[in-house]
């Protein structure tokens, strides 16, 4: 067997508690450098909670978060975006009341030197800067097919365009990886099938994409690698097949309500 590259994420032993909850328990996960990653787990088993952690917003009860083989441990959100971890949110959060490139914008000032604000004054003194800005943000949108919608306020787009619009915006950040919560909740299948296609580009740019995501589907089709969380620990990790096939997985989803096991079972 040849060398195996270091893995560009890496979780060990992480644990995070609630109070009395275990919501994480000791879990281990190694995200390679390169394609698509999907985390796939029943509602409940701390799929999110393990973004929270990895992005800073959440302090780790036990273990350690490496990414590109640094300790993330102490450090405030803003120096994880700054160190190349973005990420969308299961909720949309975009400003409504702003044009989509004002939105991509806004996701550039972790990497500005004259912050956003600057920016939308487009007050003259670094206008060479705001072009660039402006360029970079119209070139981002149209990575998910929104250019020709750059200066429509976002309050007006759809809910699956308003997801798009924030995975643009994460991508302003300039990440070497992209964490994406449920990304195509509330999409129809067209939608769907338009971001997978997207998401596949950008991979195929050299980001890194770390997914959850409840569409089997979806998942099935886009990531080379899948991890199954359960209860707040790794059930099982492999490619699409194995998980498809794997009797741990089965079980966690098929021993749920039924409604549920109807909705997210693991047969595409
Ligand atoms: N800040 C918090 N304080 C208290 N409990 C929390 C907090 N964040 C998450 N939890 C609890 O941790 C558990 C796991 O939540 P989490 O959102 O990580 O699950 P999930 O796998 O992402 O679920 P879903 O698929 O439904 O989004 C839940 O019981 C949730 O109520």
């Amino acid at each position: 067997m040849g060398a195996t590259a270091a893995p560009l994420l890496q979780l060990d032993g992480v644990s995070r508690h609630f109070g009395g909850l275990k919501v994480l328990q000791e879990v281990n996960l190694e995200v390679p450098k390169g394609g698509v990653f999907g985390l796939i787990g029943p509602n409940g088993a701390g799929k999110t909670t393990v973004f929270n952690l990895t992005t800073g917003l959440l302090p780790t009860t036990g273990g350690s978060i490496r990414f590109e083989g640094r300790d993330l441990a102490g450090l405030k959100p803003h120096q994880i975006t700054r160190a190349g971890i973005a990420r969308t949110f299961q909720n949309i959060r975009i400003f409504k009341e702003m044009s989509l490139l004002e939105n991509v914008m806004v996701g550039m000032h972790a990497k500005l030197r004259y912050g956003a604000l600057g920016l939308l004054a487009g007050t003259g003194l670094f206008r060479g800067e705001e072009k660039r800005a402006r360029d970079r943000a119209r070139e981002l949108l149209s990575w998910v097919r929104l250019d020709h919608k750059a200066d429509d306020v976002a309050d007006n787009l759809s809910y699956g365009d308003q997801r798009k619009l924030e995975l643009a915006r994460a991508l302003a950040t300039d990440p070497k990886l992209l964490l994406l919560d449920e990304p195509v909740a509330g999409m129809n299948s067209t939608e769907k099938t338009e971001l997978m296609h997207e998401i596949r580009n950008i991979a195929g740019r050299g980001y890194t994409i770390f997914m959850i995501e409840h569409d089997m589907r979806f998942v099935m089709g886009l990531c080379e690698h899948i991890a199954v969380l359960n209860f707040g620990r790794i059930i099982a990790r492999g490619n699409p097949d194995q998980i498809r096939n794997d009797p741990q997985v089965i079980e966690a989803y098929l021993g749920r309500e039924e409604d549920e096991a109807t909705n997210e079972g693991v047969a595409p």
